[in-house]
């Protein structure tokens, strides 16, 4: 019997674990997830967006308007720097990160200063956000390489009904 063919792509199979990943997020209106890969295709690290350990998701806001302090924006830790922050202690130097959202400034120089040497990402909605050029401008001048997704599925379901194992 040959083998199963419709299996999914490495890159799929990275990305939808970020995307998986994203799924713990608290956030009301973005839910974003990172997954790092070392250079045999090992995870090595995971992370959502999400406030850090001892911060309350109860007791902190989520809100994306009104003044700073009332906002999610002071507290909550991106999904790029907990997938770093997560690894299972190991050297990151020239593993990749998959990450549903292009990066922003601050993401970029943890990432930089880790050792990660690519980045591949599904979305780059807030590419026009001076965050974004700045974090692109960082990325490349220290040699990052810079890859958006090409998704070799739609959509991948996972079903938890024990009958489709
Ligand atoms: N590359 C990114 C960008 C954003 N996030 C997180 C941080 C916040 O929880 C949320 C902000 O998005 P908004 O609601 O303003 O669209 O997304 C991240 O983890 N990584
Ligand atoms: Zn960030």
């Amino acid at each position: 019997m040959p083998k199963r063919a419709d299996y999914i792509s490495w890159d799929d199979y990275f990305m939808g674990v970020a995307l998986l990943s994203g799924k713990r997020s608290k956030d009301p209106s973005t839910q974003v997830g990172a997954c790092i890969v070392n250079t045999q295709n090992k995870i090595v690290g995971v992370g959502y967006n999400g406030l850090p350990i001892g911060v309350s998701d109860d007791q902190f806001p989520w809100e994306k308007e009104g003044s700073y302090l009332d906002t999610k924006y002071p507290y909550v830790c991106h999904a790029e720097l907990n997938a770093i922050l997560n690894n299972i202690g190991i050297n990151l130097e020239g593993c990749k990160i998959y990450t549903a959202l292009f990066p922003c400034n601050e993401c970029s120089k943890a990432i930089i200063q880790s050792g990660i040497k690519e980045v591949i990402y599904l979305s780059d909605k807030h590419a026009a956000k001076e965050s974004s050029i700045a974090s692109r401008k960082m990325l490349q001048t220290a040699g990052v390489t810079l890859r958006k997704i090409i998704p070799g599925t739609s959509e991948v379901v996972l079903s938890f009904s024990e009958d489709q194992v």
